[in-house]
């Protein structure tokens, strides 16, 4: 598959007179990993469950494998959904829902299956309602891993996970893609955790897209400069400052934007200090800015 997975334009999704969705627009590449971002409450799931035909959209329109994706098995079937609370049969085991999934997805792979099983430390006998919240989790994970599906979307995917296990969730992804490339929709509060992992980023906030952005041009899009409060204050004059902070004779500003080898130079004078902002830093700085002050709970 090369194209576009995903092409939303107009996708509005009210609920009375919320609208948990707002005339968003935008398109998934074939064979990337997105990160889907937002605050609670954003429109993220939304936005997830109609790609994925779970639910309507009020207005708007919506192409999955350039098809629309209401009871279309041939979009369907490319599909794989992981969401933070998968009901499953009372006696279903974790074998169980292997099982099951081998059955659903084209590009199952078991022994890989198991293997995330072992990495994991699943006890592959025992029931779902016995497992701890994290295993079930790890369950979810290891599904949609294995699944291969072309458009594969973790939405939340780590509630009671450990850092250890999310780490190895990240590791197992970069490897599986770099050998079976495919598309994922990744949605999560943990920014900085997924950065490394994100080849594109979109930010939704009360329902509308504020950012559509490639993740190496949004690295590049902004450092902080730190030292002397005078050199700082000479050396941010006329650039776009989105923050600055001083403590007594030191200063820091977070500038946006590509400093010129001139800047550099200039900097160094100044006796300056460079640092780089995180995709997580930078996203709070634009949606404090972007939303006017409303602040942001994503730190
Ligand atoms: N069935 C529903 N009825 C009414 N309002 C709803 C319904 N489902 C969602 N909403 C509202 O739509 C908005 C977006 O919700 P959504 O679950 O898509 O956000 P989210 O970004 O996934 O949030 P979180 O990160 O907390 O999971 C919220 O204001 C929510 O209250």
């Amino acid at each position: 598959m090369t194209g576009n997975v995903v092409e939303v334009k107009g996708l509005t999704k009210a609920y009375g007179k919320v609208k948990a969705v707002d005339e968003v627009s935008f398109t998934v590449e074939a064979n990337k990993i997105y990160g889907l971002l937002g605050r609670n409450g954003a429109g993220k799931t939304t936005i997830m469950h109609i790609i994925s035909a779970q639910q309507f959209a009020t207005s708007g329109e919506l192409k999955v494998f350039g098809e629309e994706p209401f009871e279309n098995s041939r979009v369907l079937n490319q599909i794989c959904f992981i969401k933070e609370s998968q009901k499953y049969p009372d006696s279903f085991r974790i074998i169980d829902v292997l099982e099951v999934a081998k059955s659903l997805y084209e590009g199952w792979d078991d022994d890989f299956a198991h293997a995330l099983v072992e990495d994991f430390r699943l006890p592959i006998k025992r029931k779902l309602k016995k497992l701890s919240r994290g295993m079930l989790s790890s369950v979810g994970i290891v599904v949609g891993l294995a699944s291969r599906a072309p458009l594969t979307i973790f939405d939340e995917p780590y509630l009671g996970l450990d850092a250890v296990a999310r780490a190895l969730f990240y590791d197992r992804l970069l490897e599986d893609y770099a050998e079976h490339p495919r598309t994922v929709i990744l949605s999560t509060h943990l920014i900085d955790e997924v950065s490394r992992l994100l080849e594109h980023v979109l930010v939704i906030d009360n329902g509308k897209l504020l950012l559509n952005e490639d993740a190496d041009a949004l690295r590049g899009r902004a450092c902080t400069v730190s030292g002397l409060k005078s050199a700082v204050d000479a050396f941010v004059r006329g650039k776009e400052v989105l923050e600055r902070s001083a403590i007594g004779s030191a200063a820091t500003a977070t500038l946006l934007g590509d400093l010129s080898t001139e800047d550099r130079s200039y900097a160094q004078e100044l006796g300056l200090e460079f640092a780089p902002v995180s995709i997580q830093q930078l996203i709070v700085h634009l949606t404090r800015s972007q939303a006017a002050g409303k602040g942001s709970d994503f730190e």
